[in-house]
């Protein structure tokens, strides 16, 4: 997405702070490690992680953004820029819901309110993937679909990320100062199939650090988002194809490690 409004300046300033984050001596960053999903500041290094066969080749940083604001105090001045940055990002993705719920028949501020966007949660995820001596062994982050609405990212000028299409991944080539925009779980949920939410992955290269930032937009925690009434019609072959599930729930499954979580809240079809 191109044209969003989000000065370039604010763009490369967070993608600066993210890889000042990351040089942080480790001590430094170790303060913010974590296995609760529920810290509002957790910093990960997935480097040495066995999974299966292959490595996950990454060090993460995951802050909750919204409803409340975190964010950790250094280094210096980062706060200030990723608080603006996390502001323009939902911004664009109110307008972009707006657009969404519209394109669907609805009225502009459905999704909005069925999902107490007002109150949402929001992530601030940067991805740092360092030069790997051998790629083919490795991943950066297997493969999977978001749990959010939609998640807003943006990349230094290192590809990396694919999507799957028709079983197929392809490459993402990253386009400066543009948003990718992927669809998430609970987009799928609301639209009822219609909107698909895209299973991607990110490789690793032998050559570049490589900084992805996600921001991944959801519904408010306590919200249980189900397919819109509207977008049903069991008697003319359109039956939910979802239940609905607690946002914080939904979550909490995601502790399970499955790559497909919309699987959790599929409605069985008969025989
Ligand atoms: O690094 C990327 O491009 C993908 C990151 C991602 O999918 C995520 O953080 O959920
Ligand atoms: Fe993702």
């Amino acid at each position: 997405m191109v044209n969003h409004g989000v000065s370039e300046k604010l763009m490369k300033e967070v993608l600066e702070g993210c890889q000042e984050f990351f040089n942080l001596p480790v001590e430094e960053k170790m303060e913010f490690a974590g296995r609760d999903i529920w810290q509002p500041i957790r910093f990960g290094t997935g480097v040495d992680v066995k999974v299966e066969k292959f490595f996950f080749w990454r060090d993460f940083l995951k802050v909750i953004v919204h409803p409340q604001f975190h964010f950790p105090n250094k280094p210096e001045g980062f706060s200030e820029v990723a608080g603006e940055y996390c502001k323009s990002t939902r911004d664009v993705t109110t307008e972009l819901l707006k657009g969404i719920s519209k394109g669907l028949g609805l009225e502009e501020c459905y999704i909005e309110k069925k999902t107490n966007f007002d109150a949402g949660f929001q992530l601030f995820a940067v991805n740092l993937y360092p030069p790997c001596p051998q790629p083919e062994l490795a991943i950066g982050i297997p493969a999977h679909t978001d749990h959010s609405l939609l998640t807003l990212l943006i990349e230094n000028e290192i590809g990396g990320l694919q999507i799957q299409h028709n079983g197929e991944w392809f490459n993402v080539n990253p386009v400066p100062n543009s948003f990718l925009v992927n669809t998430g779980d609970h987009l799928e949920i609301l639209s009822n199939g219609r909107y698909k939410s895209v299973s991607h992955r990110a490789v690793v290269n032998n050559t570049a650090t490589r900084i992805s930032i996600a921001a991944p937009h959801g519904p408010s925690l306590e919200t249980a988002v189900g397919p819109a009434p509207e977008l049903v019609d069991g008697e003319n072959g359109r039956p939910a194809i979802y239940m609905p599930m607690k946002f914080k729930d939904y979550l909490e499954r995601l502790l399970e490690g499955r790559p497909c979580n919309l699987d959790h809240v599929r409605v069985p079809v008969a025989e």
